[in-house]
């Protein structure tokens, strides 16, 4: 029995929880059954109530009251924890059938995506064959508004692309609260940070007309960030990120349920969900016609 799920990423603040609430809303108005996954240990507020959570094994202000470490570190230690506690996901995951959609609300501590190797390990766990063998979508979601400077756009893309290299499953880019940017930000403009190039650099306000004038005075951080060095890594990223040519993204307004669905459909095509779905009894109206299709 194959299972299905997303993994929803991204660093804080970037509306995780709020697109893994809408997207409950909306499988919900389409008859379609969901699991919901709490991972983030510092969690309190929800708009939907989690099926599981992970404070039920471990908080992280019980963590950092216990063991004297700070938000991070304590961050660190309840997942080296649910590590060490896999069952507690095994035993909630294993019963589910192929019709639920697993969504997996992930904390927003960038460390967590590029500085230790337990979201792969996680992840392995998730979907290993013989195992809880889940088909598992990766989101990854980066706030719109980003978009305004670029530089911290690319550094965004840089931290996407990292988390789809070290987890090795499929993988959706989401800009998300769309909302925020639109009047400020032309369509066409839009257009060119979905699929993001360094030609985006060549037309960047904020450093355009820099001269290589040699290093700025690093104890000056405004003159750092407007200084040629800073151009010329920024450049350096975007190249990176265009030799892979890996990142594109989806807009994600959460006010839009069509936003939403189609979203959705991008996760239900990456995890082939709707392949293994039992074709549905025909309904009771369908029923009052014959084999041939008359009355
Ligand atoms: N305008 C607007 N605000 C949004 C949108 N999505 C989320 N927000 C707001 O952004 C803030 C953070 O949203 P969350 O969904 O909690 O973000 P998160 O990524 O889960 O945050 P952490 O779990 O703390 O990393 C909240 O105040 C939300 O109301 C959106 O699409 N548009
Ligand atoms: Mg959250």
């Amino acid at each position: 029995m194959s299972k299905f799920g997303v993994l929803v990423m991204g660093p804080a603040g970037a509306g995780k929880s709020t697109f893994c609430s809408s997207l409950i809303t909306h499988l919900r108005n389409n008859r379609r059954s969901c699991f919901y996954v709490n991972l983030d240990p510092a969690a309190e507020e929800f708009a939907h109530e989690p099926d599981l959570d992970i404070k039920d094994l471990i908080s992280l202000e019980d963590v950092m009251e216990e063991m004297g470490l700070g938000p991070n570190g304590g961050l660190i230690y309840c997942f080296e924890f649910l590590m060490e506690n896999l069952d507690f996901l095994t035993e909630a995951l294993d019963p589910l059938t192929e019709e639920y959609l697993i969504i997996i609300d992930m904390p927003g501590q960038i460390e967590l995506y590029t500085h230790i190797p337990i979201l792969p390990a996680l992840v392995r766990h998730l979907t290993r064959t013989g195992a809880l063998d889940i088909s598992l979508c990766a989101a990854y979601l980066l706030e719109a508004t980003f978009v305004v400077d670029r530089a911290k756009f690319f550094a965004g893309t840089l931290s996407a692309m990292s988390a789809m290299i070290m987890l090795e499953v499929p993988h959706v880019n989401i800009l998300s609260k769309m909302d925020l940017v639109k009047g400020q930000v032309g369509k066409r403009e839009l257009k060119r940070f979905l699929d993001p190039d360094s030609s985006l650099l060549d037309d960047d306000e904020m450093t355009a007309g820099i001269e290589d004038d040699g290093p700025a005075d690093p104890t000056d951080n405004a003159a750092m960030m407007r200084g040629s060095s800073f151009k010329r890594l920024n450049k350096a990223v975007a190249g990176l990120i265009d030799s892979f040519s890996m990142v594109s993204y989806l807009k994600l307004d959460v006010q839009d349920e069509d936003s939403v669905g189609s979203i959705l459909s991008y996760i239900d095509d990456a995890i082939q969900y709707h392949e293994s779905q039992e074709p549905k009894e025909p309904s009771d109206e369908v029923e009052l016609y014959g084999e041939d299709g008359f009355e």
